[in-house]
């Protein structure tokens, strides 16, 4: 292999790995002259090994070829590794909801998605650390799409997976999981910049993408690169017949309003009284209840290749 050469290290889903279609993907690139070497995941963690030994293995890119899980895995791996050293992250959608290779305009077929990942270029986009607290243990995690809170949370880590199916992406609509689901408010201080906010929230999202669920769009003009999270706070409402309203104002995310309040942020922390209960988290499609957390934004810190144009990259805006 000579300097210029590229060697991608595909990292799939092992739920995925007799997938035809990625299969005859992964041999028509090697067919082609493209070295690729395969790994397969057989539990929950290994996405992230294989990722963090990128770099012994010779790869000048990873390809996480998976869902959102897989991806935030590949995301943790590369981490580990020193920045100068770090390898651009691709992705082959190969999961139920995608929701980071929608929003960013990847193909979401394997062969089309292969062929993607090997011509396009590497973009730098920010990283977001998390660090949470539950029952007096603090664990440091890394996200590149969304973190949801309180009921947005609940519903993506609790609605059957079934039901997830059966509605399906976009239809997988926040009106429906508020008929579905027994809404409940979570307490807790937010404290961002030199703001600080008591709040009883129905549903907080941390954007550095845009949607998360199954295509909710919680984070509707984040970008990627801009150093900031998108910041939503859904303030909980006593009556049905408030819905409206709430409703209305999640489609226009107004900076301050009666339920709805949208802001960016480069960091931001929330905390609970011991009387409060945990919030649920999850974090690219993994759930957990903390009871401390506190996110901040790694600007560019990992490469991704991401299609030409993409609109979630300030890069790309006309001024
Ligand atoms: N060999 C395997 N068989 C079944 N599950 C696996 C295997 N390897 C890893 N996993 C689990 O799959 C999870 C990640 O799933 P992934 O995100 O790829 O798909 P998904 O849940 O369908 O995606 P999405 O978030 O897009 O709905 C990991 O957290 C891990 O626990």
């Amino acid at each position: 292999m000579t300097d210029s050469q590229q060697c991608y290290l595909l990292i799939i889903n092992g739920k995925s790995a007799g997938n035809p279609a990625l299969r005859e993907a992964v041999e028509a690139q090697r067919k082609a002259g493209t070295p690729m070497i395969v790994r397969a995941t057989w539990e929950g963690g290994d996405a992230a090994e294989f990722a963090a030994q990128a770099v012994e293995l010779g790869a000048t890119s990873v390809i996480a070829c998976g869902g959102d899980g897989t991806v935030n895995e590949v995301v943790n791996g590369l981490m580990r590794i020193p920045h100068d050293q770090r390898p651009p992250l691709g992705v082959v959608p190969l999961g139920s909801a995608n929701d980071f290779a929608t929003s960013v305009g990847l193909p979401l077929e394997p062969e089309p998605a292969l062929a993607a990942a090997v011509s396009l270029t590497a973009v730098p986009i920010d990283v977001v650390r998390m660090t949470a607290e539950a029952d007096g243990e603090q664990a440091v995690r890394y996200y590149v799409n969304m973190t949801t809170g309180g009921f947005g949370a609940e519903i993506t880590s609790s609605t059957p997976k079934t039901l997830k199916r059966m509605l399906g992406g976009g239809a997988y609509s926040l009106m429906g999981a508020l008929k579905a689901w027994r809404h409940r408010s979570y307490r807790g201080t937010l404290h961002w910049g030199d703001h600080e906010q008591a709040a009883s929230l129905l549903l907080l999202a941390l954007g550095n993408g845009r949607q998360s669920g199954g295509g909710q769009v919680l984070a509707p003009r984040a970008k990627l690169d801009d150093g900031r999270l998108d910041v939503l706070l859904v303030k909980d409402f006593h009556s049905v017949t408030e819905l409206p309203a709430l409703l209305g104002e999640l489609q226009q995310f107004p900076a301050e309003g009666r339920y709805v309040r949208y802001f960016t942020a480069s960091q931001l922390t929330v905390t609970t009284q011991p009387d409060d209960e945990p919030w649920p988290l999850t974090l690219d499609g993994e759930a957990k209840r903390y009871e401390r957390f506190s996110v901040e934004v790694v600007p560019l810190a990992l490469k991704v290749l991401l299609p030409e144009g993409c609109a979630l990259l300030s890069a790309n805006d006309r001024h």
